[in-house]
């Protein structure tokens, strides 16, 4: 795991998300081999893997993993999100790099993997971050986080497009 030499890391509340983005694209390159399929989590991961994807040159459209079927807490709150899981190539030995924009429990990376491996067996699957806070609930890690950050467990990570169309992590109070 690595640290971006920005202001991102130094406790500021605000996070500057491109400049994250641009490590994660450099953790990523590492990662990333000629057969390897991008694939987002809903919401957050999706644009996350549409941009590492056409930033790479890869063929193909990215995947979208959605954990609305499988979250552990559906028999309280149903449906969470009406995203869709769209995986057009055979999962069956792929080599799959999962991408989203906050690691946080771990809850949502546990629920899309149940749902990745209804669709097939893959050979191997990895996960990079935009960012990695604390809080983790369930034996899981992210195999890159562009960065680290600690938050009190009252205080939460949104993502905010500003009007230049640039990206920053607001920390919100929850
Ligand atoms: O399964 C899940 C996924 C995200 N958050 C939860 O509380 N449960």
């Amino acid at each position: 795991m690595t640290t971006p030499p920005s202001a991102a890391t130094t406790g500021s509340l605000l996070l500057d998300a491109e400049a994250l983005y641009a490590e994660l694209l450099r953790g990523v390159r590492t990662l990333c081999e000629a057969h390897t399929r991008l694939v987002g989590i809903a919401s957050g991961g999706v644009w996350l893997a549409q941009r590492l994807q056409a930033d790479l040159g890869l063929d193909g459209s990215v995947g979208v993993l959605s954990s609305a079927l499988h979250r552990d807490d559906f028999a309280q709150r149903g449906m969470a999100s009406s995203a869709q899981t769209q995986l057009a190539f055979d999962v069956n030995g792929a080599d799959i790099l999962v991408l989203d924009d906050v690691l946080h429990t771990g809850r949502t990376v546990r629920a899309v993997l149940n749902e990745l491996y209804d669709y097939g067996r893959p050979a191997r699957v990895r996960l990079a971050v935009l960012v990695e806070r604390n809080g983790r609930e369930l034996p899981i890690q992210a195999d890159f986080a562009a960065a680290k950050v600690a938050l009190s467990p009252t205080q939460s990570l949104a993502l905010a497009r500003t009007d230049s169309g640039s990206f920053h992590f607001h920390v919100q109070e929850v």
